[in-house]
């Protein structure tokens, strides 16, 4: 056996173990990777420095700390990237359990480059060990020093039977490649690429071509060039050019050019000094056969700037080519080096034409003031990332999947990508062997009036509650009998039962069409947990709905003594709040929602706008438990009211939840009282004729003001930004916590807590989300007789604060 046969098999045997499928094992794993990048950084920088000149600083910054950064983003969500993913059912499935499990490969091989050696080898193991797999690391042969390093370095911190490392050049890849693998992760020039292709395809092995190609560079006129150039020079001469992203050549009007080249000139001075060979942050081409192949390129072009080399030292100075035309040899392949060939073109009509002539790029990057020129150039091209105004830093956005399409590569990895692209997505439905009868439309003899209900079932998909999900299986399975006995009932689209697609999503009436996702989508309280165990409870709402993890999240406890006394809060105005109108509660299988009129409107209490009111209602224990979301000082209250409003002029939850005030929620805390509180009698019997999900009754003649102070009685509150308190924890909400408590009796307590059924059929209760953590926001507390004029100034504060804390505010 060749060496490279031992270590795929030792690599099989290890995966068969099993061992690399524990999520346990795969975290640690990456965690041993960490204190690698931690503990090694010199060894790492010095191999780097030795292969491609580049400088510690230099290593760790286009290297090591982008590595550091993926396996911190993995190790923080691998749980959730390797859980199972429920997707949407349809009336066929509807009581099954249908969802995705990502599920290891088996043995990966990943082939490095030798640019950055270390982010482009490391990186597709992140996503190899994430995923659960094996996988045989094959370092570039070009980078000597370094694939001597990872050789000796990768043993010492991973398991070294599951992630081998074989060095070696052309025969020990081509030796590799006859092996059987489970998908091979190639990173390199397109023409290796294709072997790479052929050799797995002997295998029908899938594969990841992570290639290169002329990126484009176009700059319009209409741009600040300095800035344009500078920015160009960087992602030119990092790295002397041999990045697979860089800007390989510029197009631009003849008018511009001469400035180009003057601005670019300046930024190499200013990058690299006058004399870019002694400056340390300027790198060297990798071996004698690149800087050849280089220099051999500028042939028949005019050099503008730069142009010094030395062989022996493997130095070429920053360069720009001017005037150069499509048949110039620098044109005529990818030049991955430090030159920069200038192209005239007429406009973006040309420069377009001149793109979509080519092979499709890796990266195509733009440079303009002009929305429309950007647009143009994304609407109108292809390739695998697109930059406008910067150049190289797609390459940091582990939310961005970073890959090529047609000549640049196909599969893309980075952050949830690489887990992806290294899993196998499992289609999975797990089905009980009842209902059997429902299954005969399927069965022969086909019958026009078995292909009605097929087509019916087939083609609705409903989120339905599980009221919603009870009444449907008895249709289902009256459907079955009727199927089964081949009567001649007519196929009605309309039956006698309403199904009303009830879920998550309907119980926020402002709340939009994509969050309603998927019936497994079911949230629940911690009081519901126990009895249904696909729902999520509180702790996991996260898992399902990525905002719940946030760092603005809802609701809090309240430390008094650290409240920040503020003078800008001033009172609110609320208009419509006395009007008696007629409301409708519902039951939305979660809690009851009141609805309210969009006349009733909110201004004032420093918030940023004009606010319509959507809804109110309250959050509960049950048997004498407390029940408010908020808490001040620890204490947990009764109960607690929520009055939510939503931003002019949005209309919907969806439309405000980019603005983190886009909705002002309202709350206030009950307290004990002895005496019952008049006016929530008819609030409280309304909610006896709601006891399902889905029920709703009009309360006549209601006024808001009944149940609530005046505004003038309401200037004392505090102030946060978080989020809502149920699923998707929307972090859009301007919160407001009025001192001043609401009464309610223990009778009204009890009666309240009584009446209502969770989606679940159980009883509602307990409906309040944990306190969360405040993550370093300030509550602040209003001071009676505050100025208007400090609002605006308010806010800015409180967003420049969580701007710079958090990145959040989009
Ligand atoms: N898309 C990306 O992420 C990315 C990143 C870095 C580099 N690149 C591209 O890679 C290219 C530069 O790298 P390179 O190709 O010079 O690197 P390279 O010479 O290091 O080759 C890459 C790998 O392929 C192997 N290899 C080379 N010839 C082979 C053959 N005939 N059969 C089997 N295996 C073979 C090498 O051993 C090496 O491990 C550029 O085109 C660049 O744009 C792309
Ligand atoms: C800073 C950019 C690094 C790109 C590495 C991959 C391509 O060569």
């Amino acid at each position: 056996m060749s060496r490279e046969q031992q270590a795929v098999a030792r690599a099989r045997k290890a995966f068969e173990t099993g061992r690399s499928k524990s999520v346990e094992h795969r975290i640690r794993q990456l965690k041993n990777l960490q204190r690698l990048f931690t503990e090694k950084q010199s060894v790492i920088s010095a191999a780097v420095k030795k292969d491609l000149n580049k400088s510690e600083v230099g290593t760790q910054l286009y290297e090591t700390l982008g590595l550091e950064g993926e396996l911190n983003t993995a190790i923080n969500h691998l749980k959730e990237w390797a859980a199972p993913r429920p997707v949407e059912k349809n009336l066929l499935t509807i009581s099954d359990t249908v969802y995705i499990k990502p599920e290891p490969l088996g043995v990966v091989l990943i082939i490095g480059a030798w640019n950055y050696p270390w982010a482009v080898t490391i990186q597709p193991l992140i996503g190899a060990i994430a995923a659960g797999n094996a996988a045989v690391i094959k370092p570039s042969e070009v980078c000597v020093h370094t694939a001597k390093v990872m050789e000796d370095l990768l043993p010492l911190y991973i398991d070294k039977e599951l992630y081998p490392v074989v060095t070696g050049g052309v025969p020990e890849t081509q030796e590799l490649l006859r092996q059987r693998f489970d998908h091979i992760f190639y990173t390199g020039n397109s023409v290796v690429g294709k072997l790479i292709m052929e050799a797995a395809a002997k295998n029908l092995t899938p594969v990841t071509l992570e290639l290169g190609g002329k990126s484009p560079c176009y700059i319009d006129k209409n741009c600040d060039l300095t800035i344009a150039c500078r920015r160009v020079a960087w992602g030119k001469y990092t790295n002397c050019g041999q990045t697979c992203i860089a800007p390989d050549y510029i197009l631009c009007e003849p008018s511009i050019q001469d400035r180009v080249i003057e601005e670019v000139k300046k930024a190499i001075k200013e990058f690299y000094t006058d004399n870019p060979k002694t400056c340390p942050d300027y790198g060297r081409i990798i071996n004698q056969r690149h800087f050849k192949r280089i220099m051999n390129m500028l042939e028949g072009s005019t050099v503008a700037a730069g142009g010094d080399n030395e062989e022996s030292d493997c130095y070429i100075a920053p360069t720009v080519l001017r005037d150069v035309k499509p048949e110039a040899k620098v044109m005529q392949e990818e030049i991955f080096g430090p030159l920069l060939p200038i192209l005239s073109v007429s406009g973006l009509d040309e420069a377009i034409k001149f793109i979509n002539k080519g092979e499709k790029p890796l990266a195509l990057y733009c440079f303009s003031s002009d929305n429309k020129v950007i647009n143009r150039m994304t609407d109108e091209t292809s390739s695998g990332g697109f930059l406008a105004n910067d150049c190289l830093v797609h390459f940091s956005v582990g939310s961005l999947p970073f890959g090529g399409v047609g000549n640049s590569g196909m599969g893309c990895y980075h952050g949830k990508y690489s887990f992806d692209q290294l899993s196998h997505l499992r289609s999975c439905l797990i089905k009980k062997l009842n209902m059997e009868g429902v299954n005969s439309m399927r069965y022969p003899p086909h019958t026009p009036k078995k292909l009605g209900w097929a087509r019916f079932f087939i083609l609705n998909s409903v989120d339905l509650g599980w009221v919603g999900r009870m009444a449907l299986l008895a249709v289902m399975a009256v459907v079955a009998a009727v199927v089964l006995q081949t009567t001649s009932v007519p196929f009605k689209e309309k039956s006698n039962v309403h199904f009303k697609p009830f879920h998550q999503g309907d119980s926020e009436p402002i709340r939009s069409a994509s969050h309603r996702t998927a019936v497994s989508a079911q949230w629940c309280y911690q009081s519901q947990y126990s009895c249904d165990d696909t729902c999520r409870d509180p702790i996991r709402w996260a898992a399902q709905f990525p905002s719940c993890g946030g760092l603005r999240q809802s609701p809090i406890n309240i430390v008094s003594t650290k409240v920040h006394v503020n003078s800008a809060l001033p009172p609110f105005n609320f208009i419509g709040h006395t009007n008696t109108i007629n409301i409708t509660v519902e039951n939305k299988g979660h809690s009851a929602h009141f609805a309210l009129p969009q006349s009733f409107r909110l201004t004032g209490g420093a918030l940023p706008g004009h606010y319509r009111a959507a809804q109110f209602h309250f959050h509960w224990g049950g048997n004498g438990r407390p029940g408010s979301e908020h808490t001040i000082d620890g204490e947990q209250f009764p109960m607690e009211l929520h009055i939510v409003h939503i931003k002019e002029p949005y209309g919907s939850l969806a439309e405000a939840e980019h603005d983190m005030a886009g909705i002002a929620l309202l709350a206030f805390l009950f307290e004990e009282s002895s005496d019952d509180n008049p006016h929530l009698d008819s609030l409280i019997a309304s909610l006896g004729r709601v006891k399902n999900n889905g029920s709703s009754t009009v309360i006549p003649n209601f006024r808001l003001s009944d149940i609530i102070p005046s505004d003038k009685d309401l200037f004392s509150y505090y102030r946060y930004v978080g989020s809502m308190t149920t699923p998707g924890c929307e972090q859009a909400v301007a919160w407001t916590l009025f001192h001043r408590t609401l009464p309610i009796s223990s009778r009204q307590l009890d009666a309240i807590t009584q009446q209502c059924r969770f989606w679940t059929g159980q009883p509602m209760t307990d409906i309040f989300r944990p306190t969360q953590p405040l993550d370093g926001r300030v509550v602040y507390r209003s001071k009676a007789g505050a100025a208007l004029g400090g609002v605006m100034h308010w806010w800015v504060g409180v967003s420049s604060v969580l701007l710079g804390r958090t990145g959040l505010i989009h």
